[in-house]
Parts: C-alpha cells; structure tokens; sequence
C-alpha cells in the first residue's frame, strides 16, 4: 500500500471502528484524527468545543491531519466534519484513497444518540437537525473515491468490502 486509506463519513458510520480493523488486517498503522487531538491536548472534544469553540477545534484538526498525512501510509479515520474543509479534502485527496461509509440518518442517529462524547450531537440531537445536518454534508463526502453504502453491513462486512477495493 503506497498510499493512506481514508475513512470518511458522518457521526456513527464507522469510521474508527472500521478503521480499527483495517489497519489489523492490512498490518498498518492507525490514526484516528479525534484520537490524536485528544492526546496531544489533553482535552475531551466536548471540552474543547465548550471551552474553545468549533473553530478552535477546526484549526486543530487540520493541523493533526496534515501531520498525519506527511507520516507513512496508515489508515486514517477522519473525523466526521474533517472533510468540510476544503484544504483537508485536497491534501487527503493527494496522499491517500478516500472512503465515503455512507448511511442513513436513522440508522447514523440510532448509532450515535445517546453519545456523551460527541458535541454535534448534542446540539442536533433530534433526528429531523441530526439529519438536516448529514444532508447539507453529503455533497462534501460524495467527493470521496468510493462511496460504501454500509447501511446494513457490519463494521468486519464493510473492511472486507474495502479490502476487495484495494485489491481486487
Ligand atoms: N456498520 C456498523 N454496524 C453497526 N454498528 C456500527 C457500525 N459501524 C459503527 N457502529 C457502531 O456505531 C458507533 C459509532 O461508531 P464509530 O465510533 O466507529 O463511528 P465514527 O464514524 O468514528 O463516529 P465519529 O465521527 O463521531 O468519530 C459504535 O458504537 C460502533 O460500534
Ligand atoms: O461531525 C463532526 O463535525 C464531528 C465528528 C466527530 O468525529 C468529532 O470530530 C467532532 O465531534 C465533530
Ligand atoms: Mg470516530
């Protein structure tokens, strides 16, 4: 693998759990961009949003995901708002193959809805903002490499289906 694999997606797709099993399967490394802002702070992202701001939080991930991309070829589980900006989707477009794990709101909310740790969700915590939200981003995901329905597959379903992918 010359390149990084890179899982994108909204709250819940999967994206640190596929990438988990990925990067055991495929012997690389793992990065998870929220994983990484969290050690090298020392702050929970709930604590960086209420503490900081978004924005704050935005400066934070494009900085760790550009030290990500410049290390060996990993597989990266971006975080769900990480490819909304633009700089971030064309340098991960340059250093690696992205994933789109694509679901459905209701399943994504069922998922991710009672999750203490995720900001977003508890400012859109209805289903109708929680979905109003996947929607105004699914134009940004869809410029992805492939898009993974993976509404009904398992995490292990949906790392063999990107396995098949990479090597058909
Ligand atoms: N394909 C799947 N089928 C069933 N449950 C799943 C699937 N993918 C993930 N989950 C479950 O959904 C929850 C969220 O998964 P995960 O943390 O991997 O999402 P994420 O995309 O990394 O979210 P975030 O953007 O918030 O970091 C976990 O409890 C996980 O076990
Ligand atoms: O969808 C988002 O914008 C976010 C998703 C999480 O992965 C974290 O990056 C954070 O909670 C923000
Ligand atoms: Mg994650």
């Amino acid at each position: 693998m010359q390149r990084h694999i890179i899982l994108s997606g909204f709250m819940g797709s999967g994206k640190s759990t596929v990438g988990r099993i990925l990067s055991r399967r495929l012997s690389l490394p793992f990065h998870d961009v929220d994983d990484v802002i969290e050690k090298q702070t020392g702050m929970k992202i709930m604590d960086i949003f209420s503490q900081h701001s978004e924005a704050y939080f935005r400066e934070l991930e494009t900085r760790v995901l550009r030290d990500i991309l410049a290390t060996p070829p990993s597989v990266i589980a971006t975080g769900g708002g990480t490819l909304m900006e633009p700089e971030n989707l064309t340098l991960s477009k340059q250093q690696g193959v992205l994933f789109y794990l694509s679901a459905s709101a209701k399943t994504l909310h069922e998922r991710v809805r009672h999750s203490q740790h995720r900001p977003l969700v508890k400012k859109h915590s209805s289903l109708e903002a929680f979905a109003r939200l996947l929607e105004a981003r699914i134009p940004f995901y869809k410029k992805c490499d492939y898009i993974i329905d993976a509404d009904n597959m398992s995490p292990d379903e949906v790392a063999t289906y990107i396995q098949e992918i990479l090597t058909p």
